[in-house]
C-alpha cells in the first residue's frame, strides 16, 4: 500500500461503513434495495462494484489479447508504432509510456485508445469535434482483437443503458430524462449518413451536416491500458472522468485509488466477479451535483508484469447539451440521501486536488466541445500534429 493510502478491506465487507463497500448486483439492479444502494454511491464516493454484469463473459478474452499485445515477446516496437495514436486524427491507436498527460504531467502507462467504430467525416470540417468519429486502429498480428473489443463495447453499451435507467429511478426523474442524452437511438441511420458524406467528392453543406449529425448519435470510448512496472509513480494522475459512466475492469494488481471527501487516497481492491463503476462529470452536471464524479488515480507499485486495465467510458451524444435537472424535480429519497453530506459541509466541504467541475460545459455548449477539450489536453502530440496550425 502507498504511504498515503488507507486499506479499506472492501472485499470482505458488503454493507458496512466503508465508503467502498457497495456491491450492486446487475441482475437485481432495479430492485428497491439496489436502487437505495445506488443512491448511496451517487452521493457518496461516486464509485461502486457491479457484480454479474454481461461484461464478465467478455473480459477474460479481452484481457488475454491485451496482455498479448503489450508483451514484448509478441509485439515489436515497429508494430506498435504502425498503429500509433498520432497517426489518427480521431485520437485512436497506441501511445507509448509517458505520452498521455494528466494535470500536465506524463502518465506512466501505454495504451490503445479506442472509440465507437464508425465512418469518419471528411477532414477539415467544423466543429473540430466531428473528428472524434472514425475508425479504430488494430494491430495486424492480433486479428481477433477487433472482434473482442467491439463485442466488449457492445455489452458495455448495454450495461450503461441499464445503469442509466437505474439512475433515473434513483433520482426519481422520468424514464428517458437521462437516457436521451446518450443518443443511441439514431446510431445505425446516423452512421450511414456519415458514410454517404465520406464517399462524396464535394464537401457537405451546413444543412447536410446538420442532417448527418442529428441530436441522437452516440459516442463512447475505451482504452486497453498497460501500466509501467517501475519508475514514475504516476500511473494516471488524479482526475475525474469527463464522461457519463465509466465501467472499469482491472486485473488483480493494486494501484487504483479514490479520493475520499477529506482528500485521503483509498486503495480500491480488485474484487472477483465484479467490474468497478464510477460516474463522470456529465452525470455530475446533469444531476446538479447530486451525483458525484469520483476523483481517482493509479499509483505505480513496482511489479514484474505491470498492471493491466480496461476502462470503458460511456459519453453523452456529442450533440447533447447537458442541462442540469433542478433539485425540485428529484424525489424526496434522493434529496434525503444527499443530506448524508451534512457532515462534509460542516468540515468546510470536500477536499480535493482536482478542481470541481473542470469538464462541465456551459448552458449552451454541446458536449462535443467539452469532449474535444478533454482529449486535446490529454494528447497534446496528436493534437499538435493534426490541428496545431488551425488552433482548438
Ligand atoms: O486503470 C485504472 O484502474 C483506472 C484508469 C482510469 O482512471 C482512466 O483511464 O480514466
Ligand atoms: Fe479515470
Amino acid at each position: 500500500m502507498s504511504p498515503t493510502a488507507t486499506n479499506t478491506n472492501a472485499a470482505q465487507d458488503d454493507g458496512g461503513p466503508s465508503p467502498l463497500s457497495l456491491v450492486l448486483s446487475y441482475p437485481n439492479l432495479t430492485s428497491p434495495s439496489t436502487i437505495a444502494s445506488l443512491r448511496r454511491a451517487m452521493v457518496g464516493l461516486g464509485f461502486f462494484y457491479l457484480s454479474d454484469s454481461p461484461l464478465e463473459s467478455e473480459r477474460d478474452r479481452l484481457f488475454a489479447l491485451t496482455r498479448r499485445f503489450f508483451s514484448s515477446n509478441h509485439t515489436s516496437p515497429e508494430e506498435k508504432r504502425s498503429i500509433e495514436q498520432e497517426k489518427s486524427r480521431h485520437f485512436r491507436g497506441w501511445s507509448g509510456l509517458g505520452l498521455e498527460h494528466t494535470q500536465d504531467k506524463p502518465d506512466n502507462r501505454e495504451q490503445i485508445d479506442l472509440g465507437i467504430e464508425s465512418p469518419a467525416f471528411p477532414q477539415g470540417l467544423q466543429p473540430h469535434y466531428l473528428n472524434l468519429y472514425g475508425p479504430n486502429q488494430f494491430p495486424a498480428s492480433i486479428p481477433e482483437l477487433r472482434d473482442a473489443v467491439l463485442s466488449y463495447m457492445e455489452k458495455a453499451e448495454e450495461v450503461t443503458v441499464h445503469l442509466t435507467k437505474a439512475i433515473e429511478m434513483a433520482l426519481g426523474v422520468e424514464e428517458g430524462r437521462l437516457g436521451d442524452c446518450l443518443g443511441l437511438e439514431g446510431k445505425e441511420e446516423g452512421f450511414e449518413k456519415i458514410k454517404a458524406l465520406a464517399q462524396r467528392s464535394t464537401p457537405p453543406t451546413d444543412a447536410e451536416l446538420e442532417d448527418a449529425l442529428p441530436r441522437f448519435l452516440p459516442y463512447e470510448r475505451m482504452k486497453l491500458v498497460k501500466y509501467g512496472s517501475e519508475g514514475n509513480p504516476q500511473g494516471v494522475g488524479a482526475h475525474r472522468d469527463g464522461g457519463w459512466i465509466t465501467l472499469l475492469a482491472t486485473d488483480q494488481q493494486p494501484g487504483l485509488q479514490v479520493e475520499d471527501v477529506a482528500g485521503q487516497w483509498i486503495d480500491v481492491p480488485y474484487k472477483p466477479g465484479c467490474i468497478l463503476v464510477n460516474f463522470g462529470q456529465q452525470l455530475e452536471r446533469v444531476s446538479s451535483g447530486l451525483i458525484r464524479a469520483a476523483t481517482h488515480r493509479v499509483h505505480i507499485y513496482p511489479s514484474p508484469d505491470g498492471r493491466v486495465s480496461l476502462p470503458y467510458f460511456s459519453m453523452p451524444s456529442l450533440r447533447a447539451v447537458i442541462d442540469p435537472i433542478p433539485r425540485g424535480e428529484m424525489s424526496a429519497e434522493a434529496l434525503q440521501e444527499e443530506e448524508s453530506r451534512d457532515a462534509e459541509k460542516r468540515m468546510g466541504g470536500r477536499k480535493t486536488v482536482v478542481p470541481e467541475g473542470d469538464l462541465h460545459g456551459s448552458a449552451t455548449e454541446e458536449f462535443g466541445h467539452t469532449a474535444w477539450r478533454s482529449l486535446i489536453r490529454s494528447h497534446p502530440n496528436t493534437f499538435q500534429r493534426w490541428y496545431g496550425k488551425v488552433g482548438a
